[in-house]
């Protein structure tokens, strides 16, 4: 077993009820050692080093990866002029960790807007972080967690003889490069070392994220790195300024793998195979990947790119957008929530032609069924088993596409289908401009769209699913008030105010599993319920 040689990991690990096991498919694999919920925190670890990207460099501290604020603006550094921290103790602690080596006097900006500048700028900080910790181990034998990122971090799949020739030859040249400083020269490693830490960030490396979930840096995180992939995780990695926190989305039982995605599961099933083999080196045969029922189905619908070219033919994404804003502008929320009532059964026939108002409506009664129903419990079906759960979708996938899509061919378009990739995107984008403009009652229609789609792509209590949950919830509120203003009928004012306290239960559920209850998104949907709740009172 090759497991027992990792002391200090193992026993790290033990004491956040974890275990690292052997596999013969993934070298190893992280377990769960008892039962664990979701929402809790299954480990949260320090970085070795990391890296601001280069676009958000003036927009983050580059040592805590904190946004500057009106209270705390950034400050630059004096010397080199391309590094900004909040605060004189971010600055001493980066300028002791890394930051000295590194800043030259008026070093101008563009040279470091590369990927090779991030890799040389990780690699040194990596180096410089395991001599410092090589050396206060020394002083603190007893420091576990020092000694388990040490272990971790040697022993990651590097996948040197798998590399590509070009990478190669890229590494080669940012090792001698920093070989040959004097701060790393002194240090007698040689270049093959070098080399291996190269290719180890290639496939271990994180994005860090912000609470947006956009990139803003780069991360060696040797602890997270020991959990696999899968395109359908039972775990996500969120961030605390630079500390990474590895987070449960779904119940794990005793003994089962934990698991994050490496990629955006929001790729087709060849796209995502292709990602992971290129960077990863491994197939994948997770859930999503293997199955052609079930997953294979969801993976069916959402479609492959070069497919979908071929259906949006003439007109491509104009036709789409116009086609799309058509259907959302004459969407009649009354007629289909008669056509869906609420209490209807999702495996009812509906017996029509498929455009996007009906498939939203249709979907609803599988997906969020107490958005329509009354008598359901908001968090429901967020809170069944998974197999029910994921059983459900696979109805939903199964029932979507047996139906006979609209034909728009005769207006001279294509066929717009109601669910697939290219939909999503061009819903997205659609959303971000009709909420750009304040179009409510269309922002929530759209939001819907969208959401249909994430259901399918997002193990439930996902980040991104739970941030579109607090969007659909505002867009829904938003859109009340302005057709309340403009004169709304009552049914239809009694059908919003029903998704909108249904909306702020489930972005509730979702977010207290994974940006969890504090900070900005948790703020923002207790201020929206307490002012509905106080609306709803006042009526
Ligand atoms: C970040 S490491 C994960 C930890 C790794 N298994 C270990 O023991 O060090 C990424 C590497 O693990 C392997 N791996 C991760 N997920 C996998 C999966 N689902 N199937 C097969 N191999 C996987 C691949 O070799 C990949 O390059």
């Amino acid at each position: 077993m090759h497991t027992v040689q990792w002391q200090a990991l193992q026993a790290h690990l033990r004491a956040h009820h974890l275990e690292l096991a052997d596999d013969p498919k993934k070298y190893r694999k992280v377990l769960a050692l008892n039962a664990m919920k979701r929402g809790s925190v299954a480990i949260e670890s320090h970085a070795l080093a990391f890296v601001p990207l280069p676009s958000v460099r003036a927009e983050i501290c580059n040592y805590c990866f904190k946004r500057a604020t009106r209270a705390t603006p950034l400050q630059r550094c004096s010397r080199c002029q391309s590094a900004y921290y909040c605060s004189k103790h971010c600055f001493q602690k980066a300028w002791f960790a890394a930051h000295q080596y590194v800043c030259k006097a008026n070093q101008p900006s563009a040279t470091q807007e590369d990927q090779d500048k991030m890799d040389e700028l990780m690699l040194e900080r990596v180096i410089l972080s395991i001599a410092r910790a090589k050396n206060d181990i020394t002083h603190n034998a007893a420091d576990l967690a020092l000694g388990a990122h040490l272990e971790a971090f040697s022993s990651l799949l590097a996948h040197e003889t798998k590399q590509p020739q070009d990478q190669l030859d890229r590494f080669k040249h940012i090792a001698t490069a920093v070989i040959q400083k004097p701060h790393i020269k002194s240090l007698g490693i040689d270049a093959a070392a070098l080399l291996i830490y190269l290719c180890r960030f290639r496939s271990n490396n994180f994005g860090i994220i912000d609470n947006q979930l956009f990139p803003i840096g780069e991360g060696t995180y040797p602890i997270g790195s020991l959990f696999n992939h899968s395109c359908r995780p039972n775990a996500v990695a969120l961030y605390n300024g630079t500390s990474q926190i590895i987070r449960l989305i779904d119940d794990v039982e005793e003994g089962e793998e934990i698991t994050l995605a490496y990629i955006d599961v929001a790729n087709s099933r060849k796209t995502r195979q292709q990602m992971l083999r290129d960077k990863y080196f491994f197939e994948c045969e997770c859930t999503r990947c293997s199955s052609d029922h079930g997953f294979g189905l969801v993976d069916q619908l959402l479609g492959e790119p070069s497919e979908e070219e071929d259906v949006y033919v003439e007109g491509g994404e104009t036709f789409l957008k116009k086609t799309l804003m058509e259907q959302v502008e004459s969407w009649n929320v009354l007629e289909l929530t008669k056509r869906y009532p609420p209490g209807s059964d999702a495996t009812v026939s509906p017996g029509f032609i498929m455009d996007i108002p009906r498939y939203v409506h249709f979907m609803g009664t599988f997906m969020f069924p107490s958005v329509a129903n009354r008598s359901l419990r908001a968090d429901g079906l967020l809170e069944a088993p998974k197999e029910v759960y994921e059983q459900l979708l696979f109805n939903a996938a199964a029932a979507a596409t047996s139906y006979p899509l609209l034909d728009e061919t005769e207006h001279g378009g294509g066929v717009l289908k109601p669910y697939s990739l290219k939909t999503l995107t061009v819903a997205t984008r659609l959303l971000n401009e009709q909420m750009a403009k304040n179009r409510w009652p269309q922002s929530s229609r759209l939001a819907m769209l969208v959401l249909t789609h994430y259901m399918f792509i997002y193990p439930r209590n996902h980040p991104m699913l739970a941030l579109h949950f607090l969007t659909v919830a505002k867009a829904a509120w938003n859109a009340l008030v302005q057709l309340e203003v403009a004169g709304i009928n009552r049914k239809l004012e009694k059908e919003y105010e029903r998704g909108v306290s249904r909306w702020i239960h489930l972005a509730k559920s979702t977010l207290s599993c994974n940006f969890g209850e504090q900070g900005e998104h948790w703020r923002e949907i207790v201020e929206l319920e307490w002012i509905f709740n106080r609306d709803q009172k006042l009526k």
